[in-house]
């Protein structure tokens, strides 16, 4: 057993965490390897492609459901040539293999519950054994960490360069979260909601147009079990008790970047590429022309 995987098995039992022996090694091995080839490259936690020692990204995406995590961490993962793992889609996964582990999670996970951190720990390593066996560099987390006990366990195993908190007013979680649809043939995300919501105290406006999705994908259109109203209120108020503990986890390390996002794609992700100092492929390709 490698330093590293005995150090995520320590770090795991003092929590109390009982992480199955092969998942351990791959979170040691997936994790931590990445901790050994990054070093610390000290101040600027933000933006660049690739570091100066030439490793790639280690961020995570806070935020509630619905808030757009999904999104724009799947953008910056092709923009930036790393793996975009979301613990979300893992437990989908899990879901859709029949078996006692699937029936368990579809009670959690159609009640808006979160999935014990032992079962989380376990799929997350697995999946960075399968990256780590095909090279991959880098990661942009998603939904995960989402409680203390996660980020320390984290915080233990690797060195993260920066947990980006996206934020997005209230009124709009419910809506986004509802109007999801995905298009069960070609796997496109959609959103049906339109979102015009007055300003706060003489704030602008906000207004979030629908994604429609194309015509072929019409008839094919499906809404994940959990995001019906009542669920997505539990999962909010499960957000605010047990994951905006770890917002604070990592403010105070100095490590958490605040988004609040203006309105809808267009308008928030050339901001967000700038607080992140990242230039904007777009306008890059515009000057070349
Ligand atoms: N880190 C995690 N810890 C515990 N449960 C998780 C975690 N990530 C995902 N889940 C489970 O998977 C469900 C779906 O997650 P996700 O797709 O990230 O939803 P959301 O839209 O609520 O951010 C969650 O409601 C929870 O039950």
């Amino acid at each position: 057993m490698s330093a590293i995987s005995r150090a995520i098995r320590a770090c795991a039992s003092r929590r109390n965490l009982s992480v199955q022996a092969p998942a351990a090694a791959a979170a040691g091995a997936g994790l931590a390897g990445r901790r050994a080839a990054a070093g610390r490259d000290g101040r600027d936690r933000r933006g660049g492609e690739e570091k100066k020692d030439g490793r790639r990204v280690q961020w995570v995406f806070l935020g509630c459901p619905g808030v757009g995590k999904g999104t724009y961490a799947s953008r910056l993962s092709q923009l930036l040539d790393v793996p975009h793992i979301a613990t979300g889609d893992l437990v989908r996964l899990a879901l859709a293999s029949p078996g006692p582990l699937a029936d368990q999670l579809t009670e959690i996970v159609n009640n808006g519950k979160l999935v014990s951190d032992e079962i989380i720990i376990n799929l997350l390593s697995k999946r960075l054994e399968e990256g780590e066996e095909k090279g991959e560099l880098g990661f942009i987390l998603d939904g995960f960490p989402r409680t203390i006990r996660q980020a320390e366990i984290l915080e233990g195993v690797t060195d993260l360069d920066l947990v980006i908190n996206l934020k997005l007013r209230e009124e709009a979680l419910l809506a986004k979260c509802i109007g999801r649809r995905t298009c069960s043939q070609c796997g496109g995300n959609f959103n049906v909601a339109s979102i015009d919501i007055e300003g706060e105290n003489g704030g602008p406006r906000m207004y979030m147009p629908p994604l429609l999705p194309p015509p072929e994908c019409e008839s094919k259109l499906i809404s994940r079990a959990d995001d019906t109203e009542e669920v997505v209120k539990e999962r909010l108020r499960v957000y605010h008790d047990l994951s905006e503990p770890v917002e604070e986890f990592y403010r105070a390390r100095g490590k958490l970047l605040e988004f609040n996002l203006p309105g809808g794609i267009p308008e928030s992700w050339p901001k967000l590429l700038q607080a992140l100092n990242i230039e904007d492929p777009d306008n890059k390709r515009s000057a070349a022309a």
